[in-house]
C-alpha cells in the first residue's frame, strides 16, 4: 500500500506495530483514569462518611458521554465512541463500588438490555419476577439501583411502573431507550409450519398484532410474564417436541438456544421503549435534564386547564401527559407529567410551587439527565 504523493510503502506489519503503540498508551490511560476514580471514591468516603455514600453519579456521567460526542471528530461516530466511554465510565465505577442493579427480569428481557445499556457491562445484575419486586429491592437497599420500562411508542405506557411509583418514596434518576426488535423463535428440533401456541408478554404480542394477524392467524397468542420467559417455556416445550414458538429479542433467542424464524417482526420499524432509573437519591442538575410528577388535581371544572396554564406561562415543554385511575375515589384520576428542566431551574421551580397551590397532591417524581445513548 502506497500513500498519495509518497513513494514509501505502508506495510501490514507497520501498521500492526503502530496499532500496538496506541494501544499500550490507551491501557496506560485508562489505567491512570481508574486510579483516578479510586481516587475519587476515596474523597467521597472521607466527604460523605462510610454510610450512604453515593458512588454513582448519573448528572456526571451524562456530562462526560455528552462531551465525548461533542469533541469527536471521527472515524468512529459519535455513539460508537461514547458507547466506549460507557464501558470505561462502568469499569471505573464498579472499581470504586460494584454496583447491583435490579431489573425485570428473567435474563434476556429488554429491560436488562436497558440496564446494560445504562450502566455498561460492569453490574451485578439481579432479575426481579415483577415491577413491584424491582421497586422493593431498590427500597430495602438490596439493589443500589432498578431499571423498569415505562412506555412503549407502539403500546403507550406500562401502567404498573407508573402505579408504582403511588407509594414508593423512590426517585427516577435517569433514563434509557432501546430499540425494540421482535423475532419469532422457536426450539431447533420445532418445524415452524407445525406451531399452534405463540408466547410472549401482551405488550410483546400487542407490538407485533398486524404481522400475527397477518403470517400466524390460526396460532394461539399466550400472554406470560415476560418475552424472556415465553423464549424459556418455548425451549422447555421444544424439549417435549410440543410445537411451540415464542416472541422475543435477540439476547433472549441466544440465551435458550432458540432459532430466529421470522426476525424484525415489529409492526413499527421505529418501535422503541423507554425505561426508567430508580434510585434513593435526587440527582442534581446536568445542564439537559427531564422531570417525572405525579399530579392529583382538585375535582373541579377547570383544574386540569389550570395545572396546564402554568407550564404555557412559564415556558415549560411538556414532554408527556398520562391520566390513571386515582385508585382512592370512583372516576378520580392522577395525572403523570413529564417536562424539560431540572425541578431546582427557577421556571420549573416556579410551576412545581403553583402546581402545589392548584392541586390537591404534588409528588416530584425525579429530575433527571436526559438519555444521552
Ligand atoms: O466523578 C465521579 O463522581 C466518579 O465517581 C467518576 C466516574 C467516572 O468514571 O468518570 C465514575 C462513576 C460516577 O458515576 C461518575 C463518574
Amino acid at each position: 500500500m502506497t500513500t498519495k504523493n509518497d513513494t514509501t510503502t505502508i506495510t501490514l506489519p507497520m501498521l500492526r506495530d503502530r496499532i500496538d503503540a496506541i494501544d499500550a498508551q490507551i491501557q496506560d490511560l485508562i489505567n491512570e483514569r481508574a486510579a483516578c476514580a479510586q481516587k475519587v471514591a476515596e474523597v467521597k468516603l472521607t466527604e460523605q462518611g462510610d454510610q450512604n455514600v453515593v458512588f454513582y453519579r448519573p448528572e456526571r456521567e451524562a456530562q462526560v458521554l455528552r462531551r465525548v460526542m461533542e469533541r469527536n471528530k471521527g472515524p468512529l461516530g459519535n455513539e460508537e465512541m461514547a458507547k466506549i466511554f460507557r464501558q470505561v465510565m462502568s469499569s471505573c465505577l464498579a472499581l470504586e463500588r460494584p454496583m447491583r442493579i435490579a431489573f425485570l427480569g428473567p435474563e434476556g428481557t429488554f429491560t436488562q438490555q436497558a440496564a446494560l445499556k445504562h450502566f455498561g457491562q460492569s453490574i451485578i445484575s439481579a432479575p426481579m419476577a415483577a415491577i413491584d419486586e424491582v421497586f422493593r429491592e431498590v427500597e430495602s437497599g438490596a439493589a443500589n439501583y432498578g431499571v423498569v420500562p415505562v412506555e412503549n411508542s407502539t403500546e403507550g405506557v406500562v401502567n404498573h411502573t407508573l402505579d408504582s411509583f403511588r407509594n414508593s418514596r423512590l426517585k427516577i434518576c435517569g433514563e434509557v431507550e432501546v430499540r425494540i426488535h421482535h423475532n419469532l423463535l422457536v426450539a431447533p428440533n420445532i418445524n415452524p409450519d407445525d406451531v399452534t401456541h405463540i408466547y410472549s408478554h401482551q405488550q410483546s404480542l400487542a407490538q407485533c398484532r398486524a404481522w400475527l394477524d397477518r403470517y400466524w392467524p390460526h396460532a394461539e397468542r399466550v400472554a406470560v410474564s415476560s418475552n424472556a420467559e415465553g423464549a424459556r417455556l418455548a425451549a422447555e416445550a421444544g424439549k417435549n417436541g410440543k410445537a411451540v414458538a415464542a416472541i422475543a429479542g435477540d439476547i433472549a433467542s441466544q440465551l435458550y438456544d432458540l432459532v430466529v424464524v421470522s426476525a424484525n417482526i415489529e409492526d413499527h420499524p421505529d418501535n422503541t421503549t423507554r425505561f426508567l432509573i430508580i434510585g434513593n437519591e435526587k440527582v442534581p442538575q446536568s445542564g439537559k435534564d427531564k422531570t417525572s410528577l405525579l399530579v392529583s388535581a382538585k375535582n373541579e371544572p377547570g383544574a386540569l386547564y389550570r395545572l396546564l396554564e402554568s407550564f404555557e406561562r412559564h415556558g415549560v415543554d411538556m414532554t408527556r401527559l398520562e391520566t390513571r385511575p386515582s385508585l382512592i375515589s370512583k372516576w378520580g384520576y392522577v395525572f403523570y407529567i413529564d417536562f424539560w428542566g431540572h425541578c431546582e431551574d427557577e421556571a420549573c421551580h416556579a410551576v412545581i410551587d403553583e402546581l402545589r397551590e392548584r392541586a390537591s397532591e404534588v409528588k416530584v417524581l425525579g429530575s433527571y439527565p436526559v438519555a444521552v445513548l
